[in-house]
């Protein structure tokens, strides 16, 4: 079954389309990896996929369902770009991971017995359980994007968009993802990930598409890794200019090279 189809888009900001002519198909147990260099349009990919930002031409479907008419938002877990969890919020992990029942469970329904146990559930995934209790600002950055990993795991999404989950995250968090992610791909479900590096992540990412200005430049099997920069135990964890032009290289467009 299809779980996300991107039809010819154009999507962007103030008047300006980001987004050009994008043509993407994500299927049921799919892990794909949006790669490309910084500015490419990948985040306002996925934000347009998610309905956060307006599709000025073309289409979208969700789960088979036109985006304009789609409502099961529950069935999607969003991991955004850079933390806001801990930015002085009183509110402890385990509370920030229950939020992400809400949308399961409706505001007004107090939390049941299997809003709790998702929830431990989710944790224990990212290997936090023992911090449920802990404020989530007395977490490291890497822990505190773990809880947003787990927020939108305990939703029990069939779809986990995330953007750039490991960006400027500790080698310990990075294995914490991927376990949590395998796990969820093992058990069906579908994964469409912005990443700079594939780094620890590489085992699980089915395919891979390079977004160059606006448009998908490259999609097929993940890029082998090239030297240190693209290897797990790479310790660069945030994108720098020189590195991210060295790293793009073997994926930018060349002739003849199409979408599909
Ligand atoms: N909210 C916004 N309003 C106006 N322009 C935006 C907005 N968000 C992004 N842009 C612009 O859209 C372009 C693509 O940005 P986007 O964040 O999609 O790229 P990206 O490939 O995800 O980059 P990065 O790797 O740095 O996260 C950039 O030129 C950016 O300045």
């Amino acid at each position: 079954m299809s779980v996300v189809e991107v039809r010819h888009v154009a999507a962007g900001y103030d008047g300006r389309d980001i987004l050009r002519d994008v043509t993407l198909s994500v299927a049921s147990g799919d892990v794909v990896a949006v790669l490309g260099a910084n500015g490419s349009g990948k985040s306002t990919l996925i934000r347009t996929i998610l309905g956060l930002v307006p599709v000025r031409r073309g289409e979208i479907e969700l789960f088979g369902t036109p985006q304009r008419r789609f409502r099961q938002w529950a069935r999607l877990g969003y991991v955004p770009q850079r933390i806001g969890a801990g930015s002085g919020v009183p509110a402890t992990v385990g509370e920030v991971v229950a939020s992400g029942r809400l949308a399961r469970r409706g505001l007004f329904r107090p939390p049941g017995a299997a809003d709790r146990a998702a929830v431990h559930q989710a944790l224990d995934s990212v290997g936090l359980l023992e911090r449920i209790n802990d404020p989530v600002g007395t977490l490291s950055g890497g822990q505190q994007q773990r809880t947003l990993i787990a927020r939108a795991l305990a939703g029990k999404p069939d779809l986990l968009v995330l953007d750039e989950p490991t960006a400027g995250v500790d080698a310990a968090s990075q294995e914490a993802f991927a376990g949590a992610l395998t796990r969820f791909a093992a058990g069906g479900g579908t994964i469409l990930l912005v990443l700079h590096e594939l780094g620890p992540l590489r085992p699980l990412i089915g395919r891979a598409v390079v977004v160059h200005e606006g448009r998908i430049a490259h999609a097929g099997a993940p890029p082998e890794p090239a030297g240190h920069h693209a290897e797990p135990g790479h310790d660069h964890v945030h994108p720098h200019a020189d590195e991210e032009k060295a790293g793009i290289c073997e994926w930018a467009p060349t002739e003849g090279m199409n979408a599909f």
